[in-house]
């Protein structure tokens, strides 16, 4: 019971208030988090069933955070909890429950791309203007009303839940909605939103599924609680509907998601749902400095609408807040990269200690530059993700197809990629057979030739085919070997293959490391199920937050504020704190949304560990135009005895860094050499290549890389790496079963 040592009081008896529905409502840093961990710790070694258990986290990173925490508690037993994001478990219950529904078990996960590419579909159908049915609002109108769980029906039925400029400007939303959900479903896919939709829809229709999860999870846990929509609200109410073991912990002043269908009413609601409920109020901020929570609290109680808390730290006071003020976005990131670069040195640092956080992603590209130029280490949290790239969503799309061949996004991503003689026409053309029969595309495309597609038929019929061939193999064989195989047959590898620019290459790559990562999901001891399926579920259900990529060495984190919750860092630096931009210019016409935006300063400000620095720039380019811009509203709102201004005429410790003559150099890792050999014209044929006596030792030719030797080989499973160094280029490490290699003699 040591762990119960590592709490105070009220913690304390958060944890071991283990029956019936609690609530902590508490500032932040204040150990929410901590009491839930602790707190499923301390179910299971008073006996309770992992199996039982369930955890819902704000991001899958979280979870795996906390399962960590807590097998070092109990042991492995915490590997059967349940714990993950709404989506992920939900998702997880609804592949094995799916077919209740109407819904294939293999059913397809939507991202925001695959929705919106099919409203912009639809629109086209429909021959509306696509200025004014933009899919980015469509789609938030649809998934405004989902979170809500308004259907579609409900929706087309009642015009007072439209919002105020449809019935006048976009009469035809609630039809594109009809049009898209039905779409989906002929797909056999789902969007996020149909995650948890759907999830209520099986719960309500469904009363043996209900009572069997209702049996399933006797203790049900939320973390980030101010952050659900009414959606997961009444899914987490409908599971602990039987035993009433409920525990959400959140806090109202970090309530950051309303644009997403985040209701604080929740909250209220739980209290009226829950007339017994016993609830923990937790005030002491283990994670700041004095100064850091008591600039947060100024900030704070300009919001009308919050519950009262007294958030105090009894750690030392700390260092004042810096804000300093740039001319312009460039000098900002500079300033912003010589102050983690003097802190790192005088305080003897790691990279990993800093966190630089802004407002929205486009924001990075300043901040990035000036750390290239230093030669500091980054790494980018969410933004345009790895899954995002055109080559991976291609080959992925060949994956999906293979397991779900009705996947309309995917097969039209892909029936003439590469390209095979189907052009636009044929597409449109199945497309319109599709509607018009009420048939899937799949349906028409597996009967091409029946139809007379003339020629084009018969490149549609090959298609189908291999897509058919292809499910065989994902059947019989684990993802990796499945995608690998897919991979190469789908024409894919060699189209990639065939562009010589130092772009293809690195698509080229990028496929490669595809491939890896699902050699790494595959090889994963804790993945039970190693298929093709549920390779692709993982990836789908990626938040921003997690998709960060593991890598070696120490690197400054980069975020929005928005992925940032949860987390915490030595070092926090908010940049761009500008009018306009933070608070956003979006945000500014009602006190609702300003004070959401204040919350999201509020969230900001409380990552921070030991240090915070604010800073802003006088003028900062946007939309391609140099603007000027003004310090933001918020800076002013912090209590001045706790701000140490550091303005760009009086930079004292700043100028030393900025004239230093590169003593900076010698902690720069060497410049990223070229990944094609230089000079290098291919002496071979790469095409029958064995590789199956491959030692190290040996010299080797690449039809990019050029010539090197092989410096290690690493077989694991039925998987082999060969380690190549090859000339001007450096370092390689290859999969054999890959790649192109023509072996020569040593
Ligand atoms: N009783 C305690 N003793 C020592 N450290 C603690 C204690 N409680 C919490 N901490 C530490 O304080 C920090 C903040 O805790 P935690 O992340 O659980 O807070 P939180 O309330 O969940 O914060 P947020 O609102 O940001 O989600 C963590 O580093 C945690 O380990
Ligand atoms: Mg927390």
């Amino acid at each position: 019971m040591d762990y119960l040592k590592l709490l105070n009081e009220s913690q304390r008896a958060a944890v071991l208030n283990t029956e019936g529905p609690c609530m902590i409502i508490a500032g932040a840093g204040s150990g929410k988090t901590r009491v839930l961990t602790y707190r499923i710790a301390h179910l299971l070694e008073k006996g309770v069933d992992p199996f039982n258990i369930l955890s819902l986290t704000f991001t899958n990173r979280a979870a795996k955070e906390m399962r960590g925490r807590i097998e070092k508690v109990v042991g492995p037993e915490a590997k059967n909890l349940w714990m993950g994001t709404f989506h992920s478990v939900f998702s997880r219950i609804l592949r094995a429950e799916a077919t209740k529904i109407g819904y294939p078990s293999h059913f397809t996960i939507y991202d925001s791309d695959d929705s919106k590419t099919l409203i912009r579909n639809i629109v086209k159908e429909m021959n509306l203007d696509d200025k004014l049915y933009k899919p980015n609002v469509v789609l938030g109108r649809i998934s405004g009303a989902k979170n809500k769980l308004i259907s579609v029906a409900q929706y087309l039925r009642d015009a007072s839940i439209q919002a105020d400029d449809e019935a006048a400007l976009r009469p035809k939303i609630g039809q594109i909605f009809k049009t898209y959900q039905e779409r989906c479903f002929k797909a056999g896919a789902m969007d996020f939103d149909d995650l948890l939709f759907n999830t209520n829809v099986l719960f309500r229709d469904h009363v043996d599924v209900l009572n069997k999860y209702q049996n399933i999870f006797k203790y049900v846990m939320v973390d980030e609680y101010q952050d659900t929509n009414y959606s997961q609200y009444l899914i987490t109410r409908k599971l602990a509907a039987k035993d009433r073991n409920i525990c959400v912990v959140g806090d109202d002043a970090q309530s950051i998601y309303a644009f997403r269908g985040a209701d604080i009413t929740n909250i209220l609601n739980f209290e009226r749902d829950y007339p017994e409920l016993a609830v923990f109020k937790l005030e002491q901020n283990y994670r700041s400095t004095q100064h850091i929570v008591k600039a947060a609290n100024s900030v704070i109680k300009n919001n009308k609408a919050q519950l009262r808390k007294d958030v105090f730290s009894e750690n030392e006071e700390g260092n004042l807040v810096d804000v300093i003020k740039a001319s312009s976005d460039n000098e900002e990131g500079k300033l912003v990269a010589h102050a983690i670069f003097e802190e790192k040195m005088n305080q003897h640092l790691s990279y990993e200690d800093f966190a630089i956080l802004y407002r929205t992603n486009a924001q990075s590209r300043a901040m990035e530059e000036a750390l290239r130029k230093m030669n500091i280490k980054y790494r980018i949290v969410g933004g345009l993700s790895f899954y995002q790239r055109k080559e991976i969503k291609d080959l992925i799309s060949y994956l999906r197809l293979s397991i779900n061949h009705n996947d309309e996004q995917a097969l039209r991503r892909i029936i003439n990629y590469p390209k095979r003689g189907i052009g636009d026409t044929t597409v449109e053309k199945l497309i319109v057979t599709a509607n018009d029969t009420n048939h899937s595309i799949w349906e028409v495309v597996s009967h091409a030739t029946q139809l007379g597609m003339g020629r084009a038929g018969v490149a549609i019929d090959e298609f189908a085919t291999k897509i058919k061939s292809f499910a065989v193999v994902a059947q019989q064989k684990d993802a990796f070997e499945a995608a690998t195989y897919i991979a190469k047959h789908s024409g894919l590898v060699d189209d990639l293959y065939a562009d010589k620019t130092v772009e293809g290459l690195a698509r080229y790559e990028n496929i490669q490391e595809l491939l890896n990562a699902i050699k790494e999901f595959v090889d994963d001891p804790e993945k039970e199920d190693k298929s093709l399926p549920a390779f692709l579920q993982d990836i789908a259900l990626l938040t921003d937050a997690d998709t960060k990529k593991e890598e070696e060495g120490e690197y400054v984190t980069m975020m929005t504020i928005h992925s940032a919750k949860g987390l915490e860092f030595r070092n926090v630096f908010i940049v761009g704190m500008e009018e306009n931009l933070f608070p956003s210019q979006m945000m500014l016409s009602s006190r609702a949304d300003l004070e959401e935006e204040r919350r999201l300063f509020y969230v900001a400000i409380t990552r921070a560990e030991k240090k915070l620095t604010l800073s802003y720039a006088t003028s900062r380019y946007q939309w391609g135009n140099l603007r000027s811009a003004e310090k933001s509203r918020f800076v002013d709102e912090i209590d001045p005895t706790y701000l140490n201004f550091k303005f760009g005429d009086e930079r004292g410790p700043f100028e030393k860094v900025l004239q230093r003559k590169t003593p900076v150099s010698q902690l720069i890792t060497p410049a990223k050499k070229p990944t094609v050999a230089p000079n290098y014209t291919p002496s071979a044929d790469f095409t029958p290549s064995d590789t199956s006596n491959l030692q190290a030792g040996m010299r080797v030719e690449h039809p990019k890389f050029g010539f090197g030797t092989v410096t290690k080989m690493d077989t694991q499973g039925n998987s082999t790496k060969a380690i190549i160094e090859f000339e001007g280029v450096g370092e390689k490490t290859l999969l054999l079963s890959f790649a192109k290699l023509k072996v020569h003699a040593s």
